[in-house]
């Protein structure tokens, strides 16, 4: 539609425009994506109308076509992810008004007031039991949490795993005049480095987040991945330079990198550039982080993306390790469904660019309420009441931006 038409129907601004394409989206059943990358100065949207629940194999993502995937923190049998394809794909510069937008703007087939979109967006929110992906589980208490950590702490301590990252569930109401794209443009703002990002999917429900953490990038012939832990509340102006770590949360971050060196060794990869730790700013939060680079062509490594992602997949920093001892440990010891949360999410193939991201600082959005979830590395030497503070303080991240 030309820019012109949507100004003389009355589309007042961008997020107008936004609320109109989301709430129709999800009122006809569509999927839809939207997310925007760290520090870019353009939204994406991707819209999939034919109504199908899609999955593809995580293993051959360089096939597919430009689409937007979540996967669940659990692997699945089939090994296969939620697909979100691109009927649609569109660029929005945030910066810029609607009228001098460069690219052509999808059609809106409905414009309807900003009150009225926001009604049809609410009304869309998948039902906890309309769903049979959909399993929402009680809040765990203070002290069951605190519990929790002591068995990790405890499992590590006998020597049967190095490092657990239990996390839990927080659930806040919403207000009956809530507004998505208020929300969404919110954590814009508030999150210049994060992937802020919005997906819905009928069959698996509603999710809104800005995760820190790349799991996989893929760019051209450069392979881009990073291990990232350690957490901390940013104080003071310069925050960045003035971080300590001790000792816990250095080795913390440093089993992470060991884990993803050991999955370059399993495919005999050597060459690689490994550069950090450093501080780096998540929200109000800090972590350490480590970048890794490899690549593709002059190692001849062309499907490093997907070879690492179910190599990585899930990582020493959303569940622990030993990979598979810590993953046991969290489906026995806590009690409720992960479901996408620590699972990964975001763009394949999108302009010949695979970005994905691990789905942290994320919440699930159902009528009426949200779902915040948060987890907290654990180590030998952790406190528990810490831990408890950290999932506090990793919930709010999105939750003080919920209404
Ligand atoms: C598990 C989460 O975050 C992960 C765990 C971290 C930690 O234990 O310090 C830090 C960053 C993330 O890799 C979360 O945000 O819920």
């Amino acid at each position: 539609m030309k820019i012109q038409t949507l100004i003389e129907e009355k589309v007042d601004n961008l997020e107008h425009y936004l609320a109109c394409l989301i709430s129709h989206s999800m009122e006809k059943g569509y999927q839809i994506a939207v997310w925007r990358k760290p520090h870019a100065s353009f939204l994406e949207v991707m819209i999939d109308k034919s109504g199908q629940t899609k999955r593809v194999d995580i293993h051959a993502l360089e096939e597919l076509q430009a689409g937007f995937i979540a996967h669940p923190f659990e692997d699945q049998e089939d090994e296969k992810g939620f697909y979100i394809e691109a009927d649609s794909y569109l660029k929005i510069d945030i910066k810029k008004p609607l009228d001098e937008q460069d690219a052509a703007l999808e059609v809106l087939p409905q414009i309807i007031p900003r009150e009225d979109c926001n009604t049809l967006i609410r009304n869309s929110f998948v039902p906890e039991k309309k769903s049979s992906h959909i399993k929402i589980s009680e809040e765990c208490t203070k002290n069951e949490f605190l519990h929790l950590v002591n068995k990790g702490i405890e499992a590590i301590a006998t020597g049967a795993l190095n490092k657990i990252v239990p996390a839990r569930i927080k659930k806040k109401s919403l207000s009956d005049d809530f507004d998505l794209i208020s929300v969404f443009k919110s954590l814009i703002d508030s999150y210049p480095n994060a992937f802020v990002n919005f997906f819905h999917i009928p069959q698996v429900g509603s999710w809104i987040g800005a995760s820190p953490e790349i799991l996989i990038q893929t760019k051209g012939e450069q392979f881009y991945t990073m291990s990232l832990a350690g957490t901390q509340k940013a104080h003071g102006e310069n925050p960045l330079k003035n971080a300590a770590w001790t000792q816990k949360e250095i080795e913390e971050q440093a089993l992470v990198s060991r884990y993803i060196v050991d999955c370059f060794k399993k495919i005999r990869l050597r060459e690689y550039d490994e550069h950090g730790p450093k501080t780096v700013l998540a929200g109000n939060l800090l972590h350490l982080r480590s970048d890794f680079k490899v690549n593709m062509k002059t190692t001849n490594f062309p499907q490093l993306g997907s070879v690492m992602l179910s190599l990585l997949h899930p990582t020493s920093a959303v569940c622990g390790m030993p990979r598979k001892e810590a993953f046991e440990f969290l489906r026995i010891n806590e009690k409720f469904d992960r479901s996408l949360f620590a699972g990964f999410i975001g763009p394949v193939n999108v302009e010949e660019v695979t970005a994905i991201y691990v789905n942290l600082r994320t919440a699930r959005l159902m009528d009426g309420q949200a779902i915040l979830y948060a987890g907290a590395g654990v180590t030998e030497d952790s406190d528990p009441e810490k831990e408890w503070e950290e999932t506090e303080m990793k919930c709010e991240i999105i939750g003080k931006h919920l209404n």
